[in-house]
């Protein structure tokens, strides 16, 4: 696939028939931690144009935090987990108020659905996610989806939303991602820096980004900053999706197409959807250590992780969590969905199929990671 110009690219986003939009905290509430109303509406108002103009859209909105700790008398976005657990819950309920008063208004409709990451890296549950996603696209619903930070783990979770919603533009076959904050794009540094200048136009978010320094949140209610956007813009990227990042003011223009912010073009065709939720949804709970055979056999693409090439196992996982696979010299060589707890795996290091079979039993046959639920870094 030859680079496409930063033209084609506006195109395809203006030409979208499904798209899913990010929108940040800081776009969304004043610094006293209330909702902006009038900034949720002229956001809603270019979303339902969008959407009366025939497109499929999807809202991965935060915000939920942010507009909760101002009626709670908090005088700032709270930093413990259980407060912000609380404070989100009501703030999420004001939030969703808000988007159905402001959509219906276009005679839109809104679902709310939350997400925590461990949702998302099960098979069975974020082929969940994506039914009803389908379905309500195909009812003409605009989802709201945010993560369900009321019940998030502290160890797996998002935290910000930016790879949430290029992980939804892939589950959902989006043909473009709009990441809406509050500044107007990319710039070379921390746009606080003197000197710092926007950049309309990545070709390769992958591998082009050498000269960009970037930094962490400029609000006291984002989290994530450019680091966890550039994150989704690759995410995106490698789904085969293009991605527009711009201030929510200029929702409207990007959406249309127009040389708003920065355009990131796509690096390669459509991968698998469950293995791009495999690869970047969350953190790895463990490490299986391999020899140079196994890494050898998974770095080739086709081979699950047998018993016999393992040699090691570090951390604490259960069958289905994530877990690195490294060489014997630490280098990472791939993601993967455990097949067994933890705990399971030392009895079974460098035995073959036929050794576990006799020694531990048949539901010791299988591998310790299986070749569909691995993905190569
Ligand atoms: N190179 C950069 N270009 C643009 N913004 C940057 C850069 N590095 C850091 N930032 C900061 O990232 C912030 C946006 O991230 P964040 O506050 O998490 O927003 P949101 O709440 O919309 O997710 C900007 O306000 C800016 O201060
Ligand atoms: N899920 C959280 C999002 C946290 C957050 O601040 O995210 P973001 O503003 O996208 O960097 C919320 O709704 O408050």
């Amino acid at each position: 696939m030859s680079t496409p110009s930063q033209a084609q690219i506006r195109r395809r986003v203006s030409e979208a028939e499904t798209v899913v939009v990010k929108v940040g905290s800081s776009s969304l509430t004043q610094a006293d931690g209330h909702l902006d109303v009038t900034k949720l509406n002229a956001l809603v108002g270019a979303l339902a144009s969008t959407q009366l103009m025939g497109a499929r859209v999807v809202l991965v909105s935060s915000g939920a935090i942010a507009a909760g700790f101002g009626p709670l008398g908090f005088d700032a976005r709270p930093t413990d987990v259980a407060t912000q657990q609380a404070t989100a819950a009501v703030g999420q309920g004001l939030l969703m108020a808000q988007y159905e008063a402001a959509f219906g208004r276009f005679g839109v409709r809104v679902g709310q659905i939350l997400i925590t990451a461990e949702d998302t890296i099960r098979a069975t549950q974020y082929r969940n996610v994506q039914r009803t996603l389908d379905r309500l696209l195909d009812l003409g619903v605009v989802p709201i989806i945010n993560e369900n930070d009321s019940l998030a783990s502290n160890e797996i979770r998002f935290g910000d939303n930016d790879r949430l919603s290029a992980l939804v533009a892939n589950l959902v076959r989006a043909d473009a991602l709009v990441l809406l904050t509050d500044v107007d794009g990319l710039y070379t540094a921390p746009p606080s820096e003197p000197g710092s200048k926007r950049i309309a136009y990545v070709p390769n978010v992958v591998d082009a980004l050498g000269e960009v320094k970037v930094g962490g949140t400029g609000s006291k209610v984002g989290t994530g900053g450019m680091v966890t956007k550039l994150e989704a813009a690759r995410v995106a990227a490698v789904s085969g999706i293009p991605t527009v990042l711009t201030c929510a003011g200029n929702a409207g223009p990007a959406l249309m197409g127009d040389p708003v912010g920065t355009a990131f073009a796509p690096v390669k065709r459509r991968g698998s959807t469950r293995r791009l939720w495999i690869g970047f949804a969350a953190e790895p709970r463990g490490t299986i250590i391999v020899d140079a055979g196994a890494g050898e056999a998974v770095r080739g693409g086709r081979a699950s992780l047998l018993a016999a090439g393992a040699v090691e196992v570090r951390g604490a996982f259960s069958a289905g969590d994530p877990v690195w696979i490294d060489a014997e010299d630490g280098t990472h060589l791939a993601r993967g969905l455990a097949g067994y707890d933890s705990e399971e795996v030392p009895r079974m290091l460098g035995r073959n199929t036929t050794q576990l079979k006799r020694i531990l039993g048949e539901e010791y046959a299988h591998p310790l990671v299986h070749r569909d639920n691995l993905v190569l870094v």
